[in-house]
């Protein structure tokens, strides 16, 4: 569904991804691993079209997509979370979910001002979605409250259901966990497990060892901006390069 060919990226003249490839296969979990630098966000962010690569490919669905901004990137079906939250802090969270929807609006600017009966249909069909969404991840009660109010990890489950409320072809989820509670943890750890059961294809990236070797069909680990195995998880958690990236960062830094 989508695969990456020969992706570098350089910042300054300085390597964040070198020669990267791997493709996700549809209906599967891949999942993005690695030590902290590692290329990981960059990744995304040059999936997604907030970064173009300096070099390689990028195709979603057979399509070439490397160039395209991130709208375009977000209207091909492809949605995604951020590391570091990015909603709208004045806006109502129901709000902030809906605008995971705008893709779908289909109006001009003339219908809206005309208030069409039609349109405040449609309007209401996707303040039901957007709800829908926010009741997934048990956040109903808070639909009317100020996104920037909330605490962290409230925060984190509104850019989930506003990533899936459109039901992507493609959810790329950078770090969903992170920050989380053990109890918030099980929590989107479960609403990731119906996502998958329901034959979502999904990019995860995250640190969180339990959730990744639970959750992953296939295990892609980058170090230092490449590409040092594939495989299944069980494949990955016995390669000895994985385990020497992960053990060396410890020793260095212990
Ligand atoms: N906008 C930027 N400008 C310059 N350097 C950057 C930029 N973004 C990332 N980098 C550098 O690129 C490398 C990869 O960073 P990236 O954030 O992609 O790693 P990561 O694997 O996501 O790390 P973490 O697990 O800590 O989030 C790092 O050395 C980082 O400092």
């Amino acid at each position: 569904m989508l695969k990456l060919e020969n992706v570098s990226k350089n910042f300054g003249g300085l390597p964040a991804l070198s020669d990267v490839s791997f493709e996700v296969p549809q209906g599967l979990v891949t999942a993005l691993i690695g030590p902290n630098g590692a290329g990981k966000s960059t990744l995304i962010n040059c999936t997604t079209g907030v970064l173009q690569p300096s070099k390689g490919t990028v195709s979603f669905q057979q399509k070439k997509i490397t160039a395209l901004p991130a709208h375009q990137v977000a209207r091909l079906g492809i949605a995604r979370t951020f590391q570091n939250l990015k909603l709208f802090p004045r806006l109502t969270v129901l709000d902030n979910v809906l605008t995971g929807l705008t893709c779908e609006g289909g109006s001009s600017m003339l219908m809206a001002m005309l208030r069409l009966p039609y349109l405040r249909h449609r309007e209401r069909q996707l303040k039901l979605r957007a709800m829908e969404a926010l009741d997934r991840f048990s956040l109903s009660d808070k639909a009317d409250w100020p996104a920037g109010i909330l605490a962290y990890g409230d925060k984190k489950r509104v850019e989930l259901a506003r990533a899936t409320v459109s039901q992507p072809d493609l959810l790329l989820l950078d770090e969903p966990v992170a920050g989380l509670n053990a109890e918030e943890t099980a929590e989107v750890g479960e609403q990731l497990r119906l996502l998958r059961s329901a034959g979502h294809t999904m990019l995860l990236v995250e640190h969180d060892m339990d959730l990744v070797m639970e959750i992953a069909d296939q295990v892609v680990v980058l170090d230092s901006g490449k590409c040092i195995a594939t495989g299944t998880p069980e494949e990955v958690r016995r390669n000895p390069l994985v385990l020497e990236a992960y053990l060396g960062r410890m020793e260095a830094t212990a």
